[in-house]
């Protein structure tokens, strides 16, 4: 079994009021080495306020975040040295060339970052054919790559981004999407991208963490095979018999009655054909199967709460 207190990125019962309210509630995750976790939850569930945390912007009211193994509360230094974020817009100089932001940002950091390993990220970023003109002439989208480069130059292994693609065009969201898991699954780092979009999470991401009101509700996998992880999925079965169905499939886990469909959570495709015959022996019509990723009908049973 796998420790996870040894993965890069351990959040460990976090709470914060703010404003008199409590905001996050006792909120606990961890983020693997080599994989995209997506962040997802309604506007206003805490995702800021917990990457905020996280980064060390706003502190803890309870609880420790462990990066790289070091606590954010006792060994601040040692811990930060080990993240990259995009929080809010990065704070670029509009006037100085990309080279000459990266060259500024490298000086700052408490590593020693060389000439090569600049080089190395406008590379990774695509950023070669412009590097040497002035910010204020990029595109948002050379802009949010060049804040990548810089959150990526003293080499982090976890990379935070609250919202990456806020504002960026389908171009640019693809891109940075390719960018982000080529830094995952190719150099290992464990990335935490908050998002409100489902679609978004689905495409980029491995796993999901689902928060609302200041607290996880669901950790699922998304395009995580790795792990011989068969992919979760809710089946729609649409039937002339529901009551004889309803009573079958609740063999096969937990079912929902939605008008005339009856909808059986945590399956997996695989799992359908066996299913299907089971019903056809029992002599029940089948009109129509269909199916829901899990994460896509966890979001949706969360959001009709009218929680946004
Ligand atoms: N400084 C503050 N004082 C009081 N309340 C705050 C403060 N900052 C955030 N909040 C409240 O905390 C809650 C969570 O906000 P947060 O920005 O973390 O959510 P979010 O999930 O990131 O949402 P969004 O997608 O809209 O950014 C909201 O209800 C917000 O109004």
């Amino acid at each position: 079994m796998e420790n996870q207190q040894a993965r890069p990125l351990v959040v460990e019962n976090i709470s914060k009021s703010l404003g008199g309210k409590k905001i996050i509630k006792d909120l606990s995750f961890s983020v693997e080495a080599g994989k995209i976790y997506g962040f997802l939850g309604p506007n206003g569930s805490g995702k800021t306020t917990t990457i905020r945390m996280i980064v060390s912007l706003i502190g803890l009211d309870a609880g420790d975040v462990k990066i790289g193994g070091h606590s954010i509360r006792t060994e601040r230094e040692q811990a930060l040295s080990q993240i990259g974020a995009i929080v809010e817009n990065p704070d670029l100089y509009e006037y100085m060339s990309g080279r000459k932001n990266l060259i500024h940002f490298a000086r700052m950091t408490n590593k020693k970052v060389t000439t090569e390993r600049i080089d190395e990220v406008i590379k990774m970023v695509e950023l070669d054919h412009a590097i040497d003109k002035k910010v204020k002439t990029y595109s948002l989208g050379m802009k949010q790559r060049l804040g990548i480069a810089l959150s990526i130059l003293h080499e982090p292994s976890v990379l935070i981004l609250d919202e990456p693609t806020n504002g960026l065009d389908p171009k640019g969201i693809r891109e940075l999407r390719s960018y982000l898991k080529d830094l995952a699954h190719n150099s290992g780092v464990a990335i935490l991208v908050s998002s409100h979009l489902l679609s978004e999470i689905e495409l980029m991401c491995d796993r999901a963490i689902v928060i609302k009101e200041g607290q996880v509700i669901n950790e699922l996998a998304v395009n995580d095979k790795e792990q011989g992880e068969e992919q979760e999925v809710a089946a729609v079965f649409e039937v002339n018999q529901l009551e004889k169905a309803e009573a079958l499939l609740l063999q096969y886990g937990t079912v929902r009655k939605e008008e005339n469909r009856i909808i059986l959570e945590n399956t997996t495709v695989e799992q359908v054909p066996s299913i299907v015959s089971a019903l056809v022996k029992q002599e029940i019509d089948i009109y129509h199967v269909s199916y829901k990723k899990s994460l896509e009908d966890t979001y949706h049973l969360l959001t009709e709460k009218e929680v946004i």
